[in-house]
């Protein structure tokens, strides 16, 4: 896996405030919205294009257009979903599907309570969008899944990661013949003995939606 953190005075000023356990909720879907938007624009650096030409008002310009089948954005509720906005402005013409994954906090297990995507996937390039990987069992089965439906290439953006997810992602999808990218704002210490992510931000769900029930 292509592990990518964006190195940037911006992103490092937001990734700090949104941290902040005094920053509100209204603010952090902003600065989450801001973050992914500046995230994004690394991450689709190898978003499939072709050739075009076009006339300008003077004469004509050789340049290039996304080409089909569209890029397919997958955030992954709840939080992912803070996401979808600020990764929509950069890549307004992608499709977008859902997947609802909840982590047990007891055992830590991911499963998956919603599925809206495509039945095909097919030469698919898909960008994940989830604020956390944690254990990396929620990120982990979401690429399978997405890879068992034929995406081709896979880009997954987070804010914040822990080094053992990220271990555990390469350790349980060495079998995948797809390209798997992740582009972070930060990779952090280590998790705590609940899984959290230390020093993280907390429940990402949870500050941009309030507690879940
Ligand atoms: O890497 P993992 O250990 O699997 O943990 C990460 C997952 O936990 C959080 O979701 P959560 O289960 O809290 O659901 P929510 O988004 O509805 O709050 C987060 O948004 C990831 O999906
Ligand atoms: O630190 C963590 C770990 C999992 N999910 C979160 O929202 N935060
Ligand atoms: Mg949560």
């Amino acid at each position: 896996m292509q592990i990518l953190v964006v190195d940037h005075p911006l992103v490092a000023h937001k990734l700090t405030t949104l941290r902040d356990e005094r920053t509100d909720s209204p603010t952090f879907r902003r600065l989450t919205e801001e973050l992914v938007t500046l995230l994004a624009y690394e991450a689709t650096r190898d978003v499939r294009t072709g050739p075009i030409t076009v006339r300008t008002p003077v004469a004509t310009a050789e340049g290039i257009k996304l080409t089909a089948p569209k890029p397919l954005v997958v955030p992954i509720l709840r939080a992912g979903l803070g996401m979808l906005d600020g990764m929509s402005r950069l890549l307004p013409t992608a499709e977008v599907g859902f997947l609802g994954m909840i982590r047990n906090e007891e055992t830590l297990a991911a499963s998956t309570y919603a599925e809206r995507l495509p039945e095909d996937l097919s030469g698919r390039q898909c960008y994940v969008l989830d604020p956390m990987l944690a254990t990396g069992g929620t990120l982990a089965a979401a690429i399978r899944f997405l890879v068992d439906r034929g995406a081709d290439h896979i880009t997954a953006i987070c804010l914040l990661a822990a080094p053992e997810g990220v271990e555990r992602i390469e350790a349980e999808l060495a079998d995948l013949h797809v390209p798997v990218n992740l582009v972070i704002a930060g990779m952090d210490s280590h998790l705590n003995e609940k899984g959290y992510i230390v020093p993280g931000l907390g429940d990402a769900g949870d500050r941009l939606y309030g507690v879940a029930q």
